[in-house]
């Protein structure tokens, strides 16, 4: 069964897998959006139907709160919790500071909401997410449905005064209709290339009107779980560095691998 799997999706199993390791019973833990965090949703989901794990899930997208009571998760919203222990989340890309682009699947505003409510924020993520520069991948801009593309026009116009190499900026579409968030927002993707600084990116952005948030996640991460596509994983922390390396048998997780995440 493992055969029919890509070296990538292996390599995001194993990194979901290693992350389950981090909750514990009676833990409130936010779960992620993307294929990554769906097998993390798939692994928790079999420790607490097999190993009587015992937990509250806080999911940051309707596709996770569907996935997660599909497999057994016990789901709460983030106002009956308060207060996370951990969130458990992918990322489309981290650097060296553990600094991260997210929101490839849409649903960064939730993410940073839930994440930057937890005692902890630990990424998973295959190793083709590390970069040494924050910006190959388009970076995600959540704004308002109003005025969108007075938005996009402001938004351009500011990158010209910013350490980055590309402007462009396009709407997500989702078919031949903008693609619309859980919170009935749209999607700007901003192709920048390199973003030479993120901190001060992140900031100018969000005091625009019209957008509600940026995928950029300063200073929330706590440490990254890498999977390689041999079964591979590292723990990378953000105080002490690589902690730990490991590698993870596939074999005795096979009925995972039936149904592909995403
Ligand atoms: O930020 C996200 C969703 O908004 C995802 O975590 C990110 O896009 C990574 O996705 P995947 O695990 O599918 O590669």
């Amino acid at each position: 069964m493992s055969g029919e799997l890509s070296p990538i999706d292996k390599a995001k199993f194993v990194a979901a897998k290693r992350a389950a390791d981090y909750v514990e019973d009676g833990m409130r833990v936010g779960l992620g959006t993307g294929s990554t965090a769906a097998w993390l949703v798939r692994c928790l989901g079999e420790q607490v139907r097999e190993g009587g794990l015992r937990f509250q899930g806080v999911p940051t997208s309707t596709r996770t709160a569907d996935l997660a009571r599909e497999v057994g998760i016990e789901v709460i919203s983030l106002d009956e919790a308060k207060w996370l222990d951990l969130t458990i989340d992918g990322a489309d890309e981290f650097d060296g500071a553990l600094n991260l682009i997210k929101g490839g699947g849409g649903a960064l505003l939730q993410e940073k909401i839930v994440a930057t409510a937890s005692d902890q924020m630990v990424v998973i993520a295959d190793i083709g997410k590390e970069v040494e520069h924050l910006g190959a991948f388009p970076l995600p801009v959540e704004v308002i449905p109003f005025g969108w593309q007075t938005t996009q026009a402001l938004v351009e116009e500011t990158l010209v005064s910013m350490d980055v190499l590309g402007r462009q900026s396009t709407l997500r579409m989702n078919g031949d209709r903008p693609f619309v968030t859980d919170e009935g927002n749209h999607i700007l993707d901003l192709h920048l290339q390199r973003i030479g600084n993120p901190r001060q990116l992140s900031l100018v952005i969000n005091q625009m009107p019209g957008v509600v948030e940026n995928g950029l996640f300063i200073d929330i991460c706590d440490a990254v779980v890498i999977g390689y596509g041999d079964g591979r994983v590292e723990l990378r922390d953000i105080n002490e560095g690589t902690v730990e390396q490991d590698r993870l048998d596939f074999l005795e997780s096979d009925n995972l691998f039936t149904d592909l995440a995403d």
